[in-house]
C-alpha cells in the first residue's frame, strides 16, 4: 500500500503543532514504519493568521471543522480542539458519518459520549483512536488493547492528571500551601483553561473511565467515577502523611469486585517507597494488574507538546498500517452493562485530628472507634501546646460506612477541636 494517508487536523494549539511538526522532522521515517507517506492535506482553527511556530504552506485552510471533517481528500480526521461538546463533537460526527477514521486528544469528550460515537464509528465501518487522551505520551491504551490483550484486567490505578502531581508534591518539597502552589502552576502555565478540571479531579476522571471502560471492556458511564479533588488537602497532612511513611497522590483506582465496579478519583495515601508514592513532579503512572500478567508499571510524560502529539502519532501510524482496532479494544455490542459498587472495599484509614489536651481525651477517641468497629494500627501524638494536641491515627482496614460512622461519633465526645481529616490508604 503506497497511497499517502491523508489528514485533516483540526485544533493547532499545543498538541496540533506538535503533530504537525514531527510529522514535518520525521516524514521519511513515519513513511517507513508506516509503509506509506502520511501527509497533511488542511487543517482548521479559529485565527488563520496566528503565527503557530510551524510553517503551515501546502495545507488548506477550514475555518470550520466541521466542513474539515467532511472533506472527500482525507482520510482520518484528527481533532485536536477540546471541550466535551461544540465543534469537537460535531466535527467528529461528521467525520465518522463521511466514512472517516477520528484520532483524537479529547478525554472529555469520549469520557461523556464515548460510547455513542464509537456506536457510530462502527455503523460506518471506523473507528476512533485516543491514545493522547490518556496520560499523555504513555502507550497505555495500546498496552491494554494489544499487549495485554489475552489478559482479563483485575485492577487499574494511576496518577493521571500532571498537574495534581505536581501540586501535591511541590507542597511536600517547598512546604508551602496548597493556595502558593496553585498561584506557581498557574504561573507555570500548568492549569487547564478551567482548573477545577485538575484541580477538581474531573481531567483524572475522565481519564479513568476510558481505561476502565478499555480495560474491563465495559460500559463505564463517567458518573460511576466517586471524585474528589484536591483542594482540601493541607500542607499539615502531607507533612504528617510523610512521618508515617506516606504520599499524599490524587489516585485514581477501578476494580471489578463481587459487588460490582468500585471506580474512584480522589486524594489516598500510598506508602512513599512504592512506584506510585516516588512518583515526582508532573509525570503520570498508570499501574495495570492483569490475570496472567499481574502487575505493570508504566510512567511518562502525560502532558505537553511532545509527548501528546508522540501518542497521537502512533495512531496516526496505526491507521496507516491499517490496524483498525475497535474505539474500546472491542466492538460496543460486547462491552458489559455494569453494576456500580454501592460502596468502597474496605481500606486503612488516615485520621488527622486535633484534642483537648486533657486526661482521658485520646480514650474518648480510641473508644468511639471501637464501639464503630474501627481498630487502631498505629498512633501518634506530637507537638502539642497547652491546650490541644495533633493526633494521628493509622487503622487497620475498615468499611466507609464504619469510618463515617466513627467521625461521627467523634462528635459528640467533647474533646475534638475542629474537624478531623480521614484519607484512604491504597493497598498499591
Ligand atoms: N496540552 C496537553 O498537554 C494535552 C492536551 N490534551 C487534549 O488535547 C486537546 C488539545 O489540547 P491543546 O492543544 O492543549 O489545546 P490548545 O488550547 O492549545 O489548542 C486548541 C486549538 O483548537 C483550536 N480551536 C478551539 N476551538 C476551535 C473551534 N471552534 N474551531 C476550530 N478550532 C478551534 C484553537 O484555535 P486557535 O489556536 O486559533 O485559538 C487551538 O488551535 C484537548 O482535547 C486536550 O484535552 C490531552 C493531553 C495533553
Ligand atoms: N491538565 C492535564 C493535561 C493532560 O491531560 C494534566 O495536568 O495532566
Amino acid at each position: 500500500m503506497t497511497e499517502p494517508l491523508r489528514l485533516g487536523i483540526a485544533g493547532l494549539g499545543t498538541v496540533g503543532v506538535g503533530v504537525v511538526r514531527i510529522l514535518r522532522r520525521n516524514a521519511e521515517m513515519i513513511a517507513a514504519r508506516a509503509g506509506r507517506p502520511v501527509e497533511i492535506v488542511a487543517v482548521s482553527a479559529r485565527e488563520r493568521a496566528r503565527d503557530r511556530g510551524v510553517a503551515l504552506t501546502g495545507y488548506d485552510w477550514e475555518d470550520d471543522a466541521v466542513a474539515l471533517a467532511r472533506r472527500d481528500d482525507i482520510d482520518v480526521y484528527v481533532e485536536l480542539m477540546g471541550g466535551s461538546d461544540g465543534p469537537a463533537k460535531a466535527s467528529v460526527e461528521a467525520a465518522l458519518d463521511s466514512g472517516k477514521d477520528v484520532v483524537t486528544a479529547n478525554k472529555a469528550l469520549l469520557a461523556i459520549h464515548g460510547l455513542d460515537l464509537a456506536g457510530r464509528a462502527e455503523a460506518a465501518g471506523r473507528t476512533i483512536r485516543f491514545e493522547a487522551a490518556v496520560a499523555g505520551g504513555i502507550p497505555v491504551m495500546k498496552a491494554l488493547t494489544e499487549g495485554l490483550a489475552g489478559n482479563e484486567i483485575t485492577r487499574i490505578m494511576g496518577v493521571m492528571n500532571g498537574t495534581c502531581n505536581y501540586i501535591l508534591t511541590r507542597m511536600e518539597s517547598a512546604g508551602l500551601p496548597y493556595e502558593a502552589v496553585f498561584e506557581e502552576a498557574n504561573a507555570l502555565g500548568y492549569l487547564e483553561a478551567d482548573p477545577t478540571l485538575d484541580v477538581g479531579g474531573i481531567d483524572a476522571a475522565h481519564k479513568l473511565t476510558l481505561l476502565a471502560a478499555v480495560g474491563f471492556g465495559a460500559r463505564v458511564p463517567f458518573e460511576a467515577v466517586q471524585i474528589e479533588g484536591i483542594e482540601r488537602v493541607s500542607i499539615e497532612d502531607i507533612e504528617a502523611a510523610a512521618r508515617m511513611g506516606y504520599r499524599v497522590k490524587l489516585l485514581g483506582v477501578a476494580q471489578m469486585t463481587g459487588r460490582g465496579l468500585e471506580a474512584r478519583m480522589s486524594p489516598c495515601l500510598v506508602p512513599a517507597n512504592s512506584p506510585l508514592g516516588e512518583l515526582d513532579g508532573a509525570t503520570n503512572m498508570v499501574v495495570l494488574e492483569g490475570d496472567a500478567v499481574g502487575q505493570i508499571v508504566l510512567q511518562g510524560a502525560g502532558a505537553g507538546e511532545g509527548p501528546t502529539a508522540s501518542a497521537v502519532l502512533s495512531d496516526i501510524v496505526d491507521l496507516a498500517r491499517g490496524l483498525r482496532v475497535p474505539t474500546y479494544g472491542a466492538p460496543t455490542k460486547s462491552l458489559g452493562e455494569l453494576r456500580t459498587a454501592a460502596a468502597a472495599s474496605p481500606a486503612p484509614y488516615y485520621l488527622r485530628m486535633r484534642l483537648e489536651d486533657r486526661p482521658g481525651a485520646l480514650a474518648r477517641i480510641a473508644t468511639a472507634l471501637g464501639e464503630c468497629g474501627v481498630s487502631i494500627d498505629r498512633m501518634r501524638q506530637t507537638g502539642h501546646d497547652d491546650i490541644s494536641a495533633p493526633v494521628l491515627i493509622v487503622t487497620h482496614k475498615a468499611s466507609a460506612a464504619d469510618l463515617q460512622a466513627a467521625l461521627e461519633a467523634f462528635k459528640s465526645t467533647g474533646v475534638l477541636i475542629g474537624e478531623p481529616v480521614a484519607l484512604r490508604i491504597e493497598d498499591v
